[in-house]
């Protein structure tokens, strides 16, 4: 189904298998979370870190030249976003090389997502996919049934957590989960290691650390530990993998402790390793699932792109309105009763926050998280032989693309 949707990769370890079966996971991604694309991905074999900025900007430019000259970038063919070794900023370079080689096509910037604001893209994008990551384990924590089957209790409150990878997607994940949820990151697992601390770490601190130091050693925040993935076997409530495929695999499976795994990445857990871990009891919950919000919000950046108008406007203006009704309300009803009150300048201002883009990206976001959680769970809890939510999140996925066929006569 067209446009097809998917990251575009920098990393040494791109190859075409690869980028085929990321882009069918792409596929069934979409599905699940009901954005209308159908899958893609793409990818460039060079460790980004190798060149320096101006480099980076033409080897960005050049490759989207090649595939926008076969229409392999288009609004309506094509439409990728960031992924591992890419952000905001080779978004932006795809952007403006295909609105060169495009000048009278209005749509263009719509031929990719993941864009900085101010050059078309959206508030709360990169966030995104941890923002997902986030909403999604708070949903899963809303039904005991389910926090039970994982041998946890309670809320996301206290729990710990260990995290792989504090790039684009464990970054926000571990911030909002520690700061908003009550959650202790005791471990970041990086390239040079890991870092631990039982009392939680210091998200912002660590990652400042590692983009002035390169790596987490040293970093006075918590205990470095050289081996850093002998971490992925610690006891643990939630593992949350968001750096590399295969992280999970035959060779470590059976010495991982955690009760709930979130597969921030695409693929950590290899097939082997998925056995193991299931029939041990462990639950996880899917990558095609967990790491869902970066299309689903980029799917609003399209929209607003081919919409050509600024999301939030109208809401605000709205919400702006009903709230100022109230303010002026209460300081009345003070006034009549001789109740003294004087709402302060800070809680007005307070007050009339709660609108605009970001707000709406969130509660979309939220909501298509919730819903797909639930659609899942209930095939997972509908038959015996739907034995964990991976196979739910298929089974869910693989009846939509099914039915998208049939509808077409296919
Ligand atoms: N960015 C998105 O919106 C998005 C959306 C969906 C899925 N994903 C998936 O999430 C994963 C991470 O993507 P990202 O965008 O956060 O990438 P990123 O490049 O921003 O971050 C990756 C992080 O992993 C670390 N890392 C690399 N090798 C490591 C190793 N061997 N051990 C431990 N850490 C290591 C890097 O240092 C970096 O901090 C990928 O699997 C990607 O496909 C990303």
């Amino acid at each position: 189904m067209e446009p097809v949707k998917g990251g575009i990769r920098f990393a040494p370890s791109v190859n075409q298998d690869e980028v085929e079966a990321l882009a069918a996971l792409m596929t069934f991604k979409c599905a699940l979370v009901e954005t209308p694309f159908g899958g893609s991905k793409g990818g460039l074999s060079i460790d980004p870190r190798d060149w320096d900025e101006h480099e980076l900007e033409q080897i960005t430019r050049r490759f989207a030249y090649e595939l926008a000259k076969r229409d392999l970038i288009h609004p309506s063919q094509n439409v990728p976003a960031p992924d591992m070794g890419t952000g905001e900023r080779e978004m932006a370079w795809i952007a403006d090389q295909y609105a060169r080689m495009n000048t009278t096509d209005i749509n263009s910037r719509a031929c990719v997502t993941g864009k900085p604001l101010n050059a078309g893209g959206i508030a709360g994008r990169v966030e995104a996919t941890g923002r997902g990551v986030q909403y999604a384990l708070q949903e899963f924590f809303r039904h005991p049934e389910d926090v039970k089957k994982a041998g946890l209790e309670g809320t996301l409150d206290g729990k710990v957590i260990i995290v792989q990878g504090l790039g684009n997607v464990g970054y926000h994940a571990a911030k909002f989960l520690s700061e908003e949820d009550g959650a202790k990151i005791t471990a970041i697992i990086e390239r040079d290691g890991a870092l631990v601390n039982k009392d939680g770490l210091n998200i912002d601190g660590v990652r400042d650390w590692i983009a002035q130091h390169g790596g987490v050693k040293g970093c006075p925040d918590g205990t470095y530990v050289e081996d850093g993935s002998a971490l992925l076997e610690e006891p643990c409530d939630v593992l949350i993998p968001a750096a590399l495929e295969g992280v999970i695999n035959l060779e470590n499976a059976e010495r991982v402790k955690a009760k709930l795994i979130i597969e921030a990445a695409n693929g950590p857990i290899t097939a082997g390793a998925d056995e193991i871990l299931n029939k041990r009891g462990t639950v996880i919950i899917p990558d095609l699932y967990a790491n869902a919000g970066g299309v689903t919000v980029s799917y609003f950046e399209w929209v607003k792109n081919l919409s050509h108008i600024r999301f939030g406007r109208m809401e605000k203006r709205q919400e702006e309105a009903q709230h100022m009704m109230l303010v002026t309300e209460l300081e009345r009803l003070s006034a009549d009763k001789g109740l003294g009150w004087e709402l302060s300048e800070n809680f007005k201002k307070k007050y009339l926050e709660g609108a605009g883009e970001l707000q709406l990206v969130r509660s979309g976001l939220d909501d298509t998280m919730r819903t797909s959680y639930q659609d899942m769970r209930e095939v997972w809890h509908s038959n015996d032989k739907v034995e964990n939510l991976r196979i739910a999140a298929y089974l869910v996925s693989i009846g939509r693309v099914a039915a998208s066929y049939r509808a077409k006569g296919l």
